[in-house]
């Protein structure tokens, strides 16, 4: 008997997750003979429905919310062995993740991918004990980016992220940063580190244009300096992929990184707060499998 299970953050896309459902059993049920629907509450809850969906070893687990809910989707699932095809409807206001596999952003078509059943394996991260797919920032900017209240994001979509980054630059002081990756290490002064799975790092699929969902790196940018006019070039390079020869910017690939500070920092974990520094992160190459739209 083939299973799948459906979780659904009921206050995500603007509270319309809802009206989708009906459409994402259909799909489901045309190929499994059970569809089981669970609705998230509060925080946490889409990492216990997703455990629970691996301990009864349902064939497909697919989630509908913002990047908020598919990582909690990730945080149940990662590392576990014979893990469900994992797809997801990106319902929230950056998606990322989405960007990053061209899943469309219209619900209707994100839904028709479902359907298609063609998955690819996708790299996942682990920081400490827990997991993420998109990025892992430090660093005042990335910090702004708690600041975002969700009436911001829902008026300003991805560029409010940018509105908030860039307030935070004119305060900006450098931290020390020290950095052992792959074995080698980075010391020096850094304003921004930013740790991409993907090429889309809030919104701007040009970030870390070479980055593929599961080439096995971690895409590594370092913001060394913000020294006036060249910190201007940033913003061309940054929409042009050229970010990594950016003279301001150090560029390392690694699968496996630890990062301290002397300062107390906080790591950003795809969009959300997460742990103080010291940590460490290495890429689960090839980790989930995950429905895409068929090329
Ligand atoms: N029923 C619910 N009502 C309110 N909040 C919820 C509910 N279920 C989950 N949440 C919260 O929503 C968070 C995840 O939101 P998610 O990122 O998926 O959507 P979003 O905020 O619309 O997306 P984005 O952050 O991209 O704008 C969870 O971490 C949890 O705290």
């Amino acid at each position: 008997m083939k299973r799948a299970m459906l979780i659904i953050n009921p206050s995500s896309g603007k509270e319309k997750a809802l009206d989708y459902e009906e459409d994402a059993v259909g799909i489901l049920g045309k190929d499994h003979d059970l569809v089981m629907v669970k609705y998230t509450e509060k925080q946490g809850d889409a990492i216990r429905f997703a455990a629970e969906a691996w301990e009864s070893r349902v064939d497909t687990l697919v989630s509908m919310g913002g990047d908020g809910t598919i990582n909690e989707s990730i945080n149940g699932l990662a590392e576990k062995g014979n893990t469900p095809n994992f797809g997801f409807i990106p319902l929230g206001t950056v998606n990322d993740f989405a960007r990053a596999l061209h899943i469309p952003k219209r619900t209707p078509d994100a839904l028709k991918v479902l359907s298609e059943q063609h998955t690819v394996p996708v790299d996942i991260g682990k920081i400490n004990d827990q997991y993420f797919m998109n990025v892992l920032a430090v660093g005042a900017i990335a910090e702004a980016v708690y600041e975002v209240s969700p009436k911001e994001k829902s008026k300003f979509g991805p560029m409010a992220y940018l509105i908030e980054g860039a307030k935070a630059f004119k305060e900006e002081t450098p931290f020390d940063l020290h950095l052992e990756y792959d074995g080698k290490d980075w010391e020096g002064e850094a304003y921004l580190m930013l740790v991409a799975m993907t090429n889309s790092v809030g919104g701007i699929e040009s970030f870390a244009e070479e980055a593929e969902v599961n080439d096995g790196v971690f895409h590594i940018f370092i913001l060394k300096e913000l020294a006036l006019p060249k910190v201007f070039k940033i913003i061309p390079d940054l929409f042009q992929g050229k970010l990594q020869s950016n003279e301001q910017i150090e560029y390392l690939q690694a699968s496996h990184l630890k990062v301290e500070s002397n300062m107390d920092l906080v790591v950003n974990i795809d969009g959300d707060e997460g742990i103080k520094l010291p940590f460490e992160a290495q890429v689960l190459h090839n980790e989930l499998n995950v429905f895409v739209p068929e090329e």
